[in-house]
């Protein structure tokens, strides 16, 4: 099936994860384990298109599996939405005689990917990188783990100072416009309510949960509020709720630090995994697959139906968030 691969490339792209190191080890060790020669693409596609394509051997990524971030470096480059991009990126691949390119990213990096192997006919293997895990056809996403533990030991932190001072604080997390690091983290982290994409919450119905309980037995309280969701964010709910409700409100937006940390060992192990699965995938002939995991198997998905298709979100999560928060 397909024909021989004897070069492969690899590159990182879109938002950095945890893990992202591990899973490029685990590429480039398997592809050297099958007597492949292995190059590493700088910058995502931006190194594709200025030939930063360097060749890669099984030392170049010892000592990394424990380090977050992106030895490769990652980008988001416009010029690659261009056929014009495109065209160059191919002319390099071409030129190192690359034969097959994988490609760790999120679903920016998978559509990238999809239109450039269909425009080239160049093989590509996805492996799903990014701290949201925004992509259909994996449990999870490589970095997410790493990020909900960074989140909920900032709200274990939050939770000390306003038990101390009978604060409600709004704590915002990243997610783009899906609400998994929200209601992960809300749960690990015993939020009183959370407020995501996926599910409108009124401002009137928070209010009134959050006077229940800081009524009642409570003397602080926590909303996690994911970035996406349709209120304006954390900054904007809160001053909608201080007009309704006379509490000492903070707010406190976490960002990047989400995205940085050394990785779990779920996300080195996941890494690991779906990195090996990418490489033996394109030597069988596959393309255009996301390597993901689903109930502790790696599965094969097409890349446009990981990018199309949405993951329901799990209502009993969300449930589970209020039936906590009593
Ligand atoms: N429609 C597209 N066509 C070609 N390349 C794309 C497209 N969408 C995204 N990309 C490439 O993928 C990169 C990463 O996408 P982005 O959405 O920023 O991050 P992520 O992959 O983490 O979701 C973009 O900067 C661009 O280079
Ligand atoms: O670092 P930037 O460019 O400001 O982007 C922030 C976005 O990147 C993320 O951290 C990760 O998203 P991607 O993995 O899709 O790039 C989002 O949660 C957030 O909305
Ligand atoms: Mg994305």
């Amino acid at each position: 099936m397909g024909r021989k691969i004897e070069r492969i490339a690899v590159l990182t792209s879109g938002g950095d994860a945890p893990g992202m190191n591990a899973c490029i080890r685990a590429v480039v060790r398997t592809g050297i384990y099958h007597h492949i020669e292995m190059f590493g693409v700088m910058q995502g596609y931006q190194g594709l298109i200025q030939d930063e394509i360097i060749p890669l051997n099984s030392k170049s990524v010892s000592n990394i599996v424990q380090r977050g971030g992106t030895i490769l470096k990652t980008a988001r480059c416009m010029e690659f939405k261009t056929s014009e991009g495109r065209k160059t990126a191919y002319e390099n691949l071409q030129k190192h005689k690359i034969d097959g390119l994988i490609v760790i990213g999120g679903d920016g990096s998978f559509t990238g990917a999809e239109i450039f192997s269909r425009e080239y006919d160049i093989p590509v293997m996805g492996v799903p990188g990014t701290i949201d895990n925004d992509l259909f056809g994996t449990d999870f996403t490589i970095g997410f783990d790493t990020a909900n533990n960074t989140v909920i030991e900032a709200i274990d932190k939050i939770r000390d100072t306003a038990a101390s001072h009978d604060r409600l604080f709004f704590v915002e997390v990243m997610g783009r416009d899906a609400g998994y690091i929200a209601l992960w983290s809300a749960i690990g982290g015993g939020a009183e309510a959370v407020l995501i994409p996926e599910k409108e919450t009124s401002v009137d119905d928070l209010v009134d949960k959050l006077m229940i309980d800081l009524g009642n037995a409570k003397t602080s309280s926590i909303v996690v509020v994911a970035e996406g969701e349709h209120g304006g964010g954390a900054m904007a709910i809160a001053e909608k709720v201080k007009e309704r409700f006379n509490y000492d409100t903070k707010v406190s937006i976490l960002g990047h630090f989400q995205r940085g940390g050394s990785p779990t060992s779920f996300d080195r192990v996941l890494a690991s995994r779906l990195g090996q699965a990418a490489v033996e995938a394109l030597l069988k002939g596959y393309s255009r697959k996301m390597a993901g995991m689903i109930s502790n198997k790696v599965a094969l998905t097409s890349i446009d139906l990981a990018i199309k298709n949405k993951t329901e979100m799990d209502e009993s999560l969300i449930e589970l968030v209020n039936i906590l928060a009593i």
